[in-house]
């Protein structure tokens, strides 16, 4: 009989080390150090210091375009930094050749922004996806990760059901089931919440620390919902600007009185935070002299 979120000895079957679950380790799992980067030769982030300790939730918020996402992107590889480095579990991920970021990547679960399902597998298949592309594992041991991780997310009994026959909530929790099918160390969430009403928004918030608890995971989850992500986080890091401009417990956040963070999580559109993206002076775009912008 397998337990209810899966096995060590399901994860060494599969040749994934449990290694989130030691403890004693100390060392962040993710350190991300003095870090640029950017697009297209445009920086985006600058001077990022970051350390993601195994077993925590870390939200990251901050205004639009302020740099969130492209920080996740910097933690998967999927871009690399410009200057500094980023540290998985020890390792600089910035100098690692295809096939050992793909044995890094094995090892992180990915939720990413609308994050859809395939519309034309079931919720059974959506789950079994990674585990048929990355395992040779047979169907019987198959089926027992896939419903084992669909019942932590409440959905065992939807296995059946196709993508256009649950609501928005349930294919974010099936998207979620897919994202642990390999038992990952660390799980990254961008915009879990979007377009959630607030009880499935709640559910959801709550699944994702639970999870993070029961299987060990280490969690960074980039959030605009504060409410929920200040419930279940165990550190906040708010991006602004492409910097990290404060970090600390929900509490600390709440109670700071840097203008920057009274501004955002206050919701106050006007303030240290940009709200205009750099742009061409508001004259020369509307054809009239300066000065009377
Ligand atoms: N692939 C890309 N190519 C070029 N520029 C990009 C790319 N992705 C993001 N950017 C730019 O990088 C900046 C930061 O974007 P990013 O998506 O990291 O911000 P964010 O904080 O996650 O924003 P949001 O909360 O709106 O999702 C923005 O100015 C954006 O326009």
């Amino acid at each position: 009989m397998i337990g209810p979120f899966g096995l060590t000895a399901c994860m060494s079957y599969i040749g994934i080390s449990p290694s989130s679950l030691d403890s004693s380790s100390r060392a962040p799992l993710i350190d991300v150090r003095a870090v640029e980067c950017g697009y297209a030769g445009r920086t985006i982030l600058e001077g990022v210091n970051l350390q993601v300790h195994r077993g925590q939730v870390v939200a990251l918020i901050g205004s639009s375009g302020g740099g969130k996402t492209t920080l996740l992107r910097l933690m998967s590889r999927q871009i690399r930094p410009t200057r500094g480095t980023v540290l998985f579990d020890g390792q600089d991920i910035g100098v690692l050749d295809a096939r050992d970021i793909y044995a890094v990547r094995r090892r992180m679960g990915m939720l990413f922004q609308f994050g859809a399902l395939f519309t034309d597998l079931s919720v059974f298949e959506n789950v079994a996806f990674p585990l048929r592309e990355h395992t040779r594992l047979p169907e019987s041991m198959i089926r027992d990760l896939v419903l084992m991780k669909l019942n932590a997310v409440g959905l065992r009994g939807a296995r059946d059901l196709m993508p256009a026959e649950i609501s928005g909530g349930m294919a974010r929790r099936v998207a979620l089931a897919r994202a642990i099918a390999l038992d990952p160390e660390l799980v990254l969430y961008d915009e879990p919440f979007a377009g959630l009403d607030p009880i499935s928004l709640g559910v959801a918030a709550r699944l994702i620390r639970d999870l993070n608890d029961a299987l060990g995971l280490t969690s960074v989850v980039v959030s605009h919902d504060l409410h929920e992500t200040f419930a279940i986080a165990d550190h906040v890091v708010m991006v602004a600007n492409g910097r990290i401009v404060a970090q600390g417990s929900p509490d600390e956040l709440r109670n700071s009185t840097d203008p920057l963070v009274v501004q955002f999580v206050g919701a106050q559109a006007d303030g240290p935070v940009r709200f205009h993206m750099a742009a061409p002076d508001v004259a020369h775009d509307f054809g009239f002299a300066g000065g009377q912008a």
